[in-house]
């Protein structure tokens, strides 16, 4: 990546360019009084970004989508989506722009995305604006998605606007969230090009896709099926990595799965404490669609959207009717399932401080056993996932106690202890796999609404703690610790 800084950014419009029927030229709403509440300046010097010229009047007023650099071209998205199950033909940027493409010095792009920049073509019923304390919730879990080392859309700022923002739990500050994407290309916007029934559009999507994040796939007999197979299984891996450290995204969408393999919209996300694979946080989650454990299955569903999207460029590709194309999506959805179990074997590995070189069937019956031990069982709660976790690392230099505190069937555990330590589980590799700080939800809301009411020392604090997150160092122990009993059941809102 480039570390060269200029003043102004130069933006390029390669989708907007290459897909014009997919987007809506547009401009933001004028802020009414901004000021810039965080700025990330590793993440803006890494894209060639002055940091000093971000902190201005004009780089406030760009971060905002009020100033736009010459040769820009801000545009609004459209996508379709699955929402819990059901299709919305027309959903898109309702109240975000893509403000344009950074190109990093090894020549990839960089989407720069503003979300609550105002009503857009796409926005229905909604006012376009977003509130201060749910973006700097995504600036957070971001940032610490990030730092855990999973693939994840970033935070480059978050600047107020001053504009009020009326909700139903009242009247709060407006706010930008600056977002930055290897691509917004959703699930959605392959159900959008293949409803308008046009194969030549959405061959040039599947070609966009392809160049920006499976350029492999271009070199393949069947490209659309070659970027299926790419897609499915960066989403694998990318399940995987949230079930290893306890995260339920909360709004698995088909607009809200990403073809790069990045997790995006952090609405109404939440870390676990305790290990339930019910866990379900979002308000609207009524069947509990997306809990925890249920995120690989509802993947795989997604994915099956995606694989009907590219129905006709399969057939196409192969020289085969829909039927045919139908057979050969359908088989290579059907090895999803090991797809993602091979990606969880490699988080378990690296969780249990394993050898890469451990097979799966060995590994397996051992990461049920233990999963089972972290669900509670028969008549106990669940453990905290991140603290048993980190213990672990603990019992396998010899000290089993914080572990086996935590677990009410201790006679199965000391018997699981006994197999993994034959096996020689290195202790420091665990430690670098299995995080000691995560945005847990009471944390994350003390810090927003200290933020809210003005104070942003606990989430500089938090921020701090979650962008270290293998590190114990010198953190307050309050930031490893579960919620205390009284901040009670926790709810996660969408679109807020
Ligand atoms: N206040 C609003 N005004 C207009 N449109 C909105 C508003 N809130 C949400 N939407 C739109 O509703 C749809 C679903 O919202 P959701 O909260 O999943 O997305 P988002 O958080 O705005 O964006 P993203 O998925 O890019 O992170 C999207 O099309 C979004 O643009």
């Amino acid at each position: 990546m480039t570390t060269s800084t200029r003043a102004e950014p130069r933006l390029g419009h390669t989708y907007a360019d290459a897909l014009p029927e997919l987007v809506t030229d547009w401009r933001a709403e004028e802020p009414l009084d901004p000021g810039l509440v965080v700025l990330n300046e590793p993440l803006a010097a890494s894209l060639g970004l002055d940091p000093a010229w971000l902190r201005g009047e004009e780089g406030v007023r760009f971060l905002l989508g009020a100033h736009v650099p010459d040769g820009a071209r801000p545009v609004a998205q459209v996508y379709a989506g699955h929402q819990f199950g059901g299709y919305s033909p027309r959903l898109g940027d309702g109240r975000a722009l893509l403000l344009g493409e950074i190109t990093t010095e090894d020549g990839a792009l960089r989407d720069l995305h503003l979300k609550g920049s105002g009503r857009t073509p796409y926005a229905r019923g909604g006012d376009g604006r977003a509130v201060l304390g749910p973006m700097l919730r995504e600036h957070v879990v971001s940032e610490a998605m990030h730092a855990l080392g999973i693939p994840t859309t970033r935070s480059l700022a978050v600047v107020a606007t001053g504009r009020p923002v009326v909700r139903e739990d009242g009247t709060l500050p407006g706010a930008v969230l600056a977002r930055v994407a290897r691509s917004h290309l959703r699930v959605g916007t392959f159900q959008y090009a293949r409803a308008l029934d046009d194969p030549a559009l959405l061959r040039r999507l599947a070609e966009q896709a392809i160049a920006r994040h499976h350029p492999a796939a271009a070199q393949s007999d069947a490209p659309a099926l070659a970027l299926f197979e790419a897609v499915r299984n960066a989403q694998a891996r990318l399940v995987a990595q949230w079930m290893g450290v306890g995260f339920v995204h909360g709004v698995l969408n088909t607009d809200n799965v990403t073809i790069s393999g990045e997790s995006i919209d952090y609405g109404p996300c939440a870390f676990l404490d305790a290990a339930d694979p019910g866990a379900v946080f979002s308000s609207i989650d009524h069947q509990g669609r997306y809990a925890w454990g249920n995120q690989p299955a509802v993947t795989g569903w997604n994915l099956a959207r995606l694989a009907e999207s590219l129905l006709p460029l399969i057939a196409e590709d192969a020289g085969v009717d829909t039927d045919g194309a139908v057979e050969l999506a359908t088989a290579s959805l059907s090895r999803f399932a090991t797809s993602y179990a091979a990606a969880w074997h490699d988080v378990l590995r690296a969780k249990l401080g394993l050898p890469a070189g451990l097979s799966d069937d060995a590994l397996a019956p051992l990461g049920e056993d233990l999963m089972a031990l972290v669900r509670g069982g028969e008549g106990g709660p669940p453990v905290d996932h991140t603290g048993f976790f980190r213990d672990l690392s603990a019992a396998a230099r010899g000290d089993v106690a914080p572990a086996r505190d935590r677990v009410l069937d201790v006679a199965a555990f000391d018997e699981w202890v006994a197999t993994w330590r034959a096996l020689d589980p290195d202790a420091d590799a665990m430690d670098r796999a299995n995080p000691v700080h995560v945005p847990r939800n009471h944390l994350v809301e003390e810090a927003l609404e200290a933020a809210t009411a003005g104070d942003l020392d606990p989430l500089r604090r938090l921020l701090e703690a979650v962008t270290s997150p293998y590190e114990v160092g010198d953190v307050d122990a309050r930031y490893r610790e579960p919620a205390p009993a009284s901040f009670g059941a926790y709810t996660t809102y969408c679109g807020t």
